[in-house]
């Protein structure tokens, strides 16, 4: 049996495609059912409906074989423990500083809003910046309009979450997709089975990632 983590909404969406390509079709769709186990349409594999930040404890702690994690919640976790053998070049987008239009920070501190914590930290430690920084869970466009923060670390696609709270996108962080990561024990263990997949999800990655 290979057990894979994948979150509900944008990744799965868009991971389904990719899963079908290695036969692999949920009996259910997460939106409707409640069940937190998805069983497949093939006997050998099934699927853990978990939080996208979940995905790699998941892995790491071998509950799940493999997941589909975005490479922010991967940086932002410490992916020591998991291979990540495939960009499957979905959830694209890309993770950024903002602040309000017009304003800049171009001083020694900033006070920066984030639930990436850890990635923020490193970001403007590596600048020389001092940057204390505050953990959010959502929302983060918020805390510049409000004064908590000066400035924000999030995830930026359109820009028309930042632009619709006149926000503008300032450092680019780092480039964001979905990745497959496996577990490194079940790696060796079921290794034939996941080489398989990993092949399968390889070939019906790459147009997309072309495009
Ligand atoms: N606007 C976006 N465009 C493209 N990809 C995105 C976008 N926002 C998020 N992603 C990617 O999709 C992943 C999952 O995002 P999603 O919004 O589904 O969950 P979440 O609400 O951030 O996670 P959680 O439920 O753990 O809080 C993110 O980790 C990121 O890699
Ligand atoms: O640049 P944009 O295209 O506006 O996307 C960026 C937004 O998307 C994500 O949020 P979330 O997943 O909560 O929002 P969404 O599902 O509405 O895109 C992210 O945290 C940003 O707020």
């Amino acid at each position: 049996m290979l057990t894979i983590a994948v979150s509900k909404g944008r990744i799965y969406k868009e991971a389904l495609p990719l899963l079908a390509a290695a036969s692999i079709v949920p009996a259910e769709d997460p939106d409707t059912s409640r069940k937190l186990i998805l069983p497949t349409h093939r006997d050998d594999v099934r699927l853990l409906i978990i939080r996208a930040t979940d995905v790699p404890t998941y892995v790491e702690y071998g509950a799940a074989d493999l997941g589909i994690a975005g490479k922010d919640v991967l940086v932002e976790h410490g992916a020591e423990g998991l291979y990540e053998p495939l960009d499957l070049g979905i959830a694209r987008c890309r993770m950024m500083t903002a602040g309000r239009v017009g304003e800049t920070w171009n001083g020694r501190r900033v006070r920066v809003a984030t639930k990436y914590v850890r990635t923020a930290k490193r970001f403007f430690a590596e600048r020389g910046i001092q940057a204390e920084v505050i953990k959010l869970y959502g929302s983060m466009e918020l805390a510049p309009l409000v004064g908590l923060a000066e400035c924000i670390v999030d995830l930026v696609d359109t820009g028309n979450t930042l632009r619709a709270n006149g926000l503008e996108p300032r450092d680019l962080i780092m480039e964001i997709s979905s990745r497959l990561v496996v577990n490194k024990a079940a790696m060796k263990m079921k290794h034939a089975a996941i080489k398989r997949l990993i092949a399968d999800l390889e070939t019906a990655a790459q147009p997309q990632e072309a495009a």
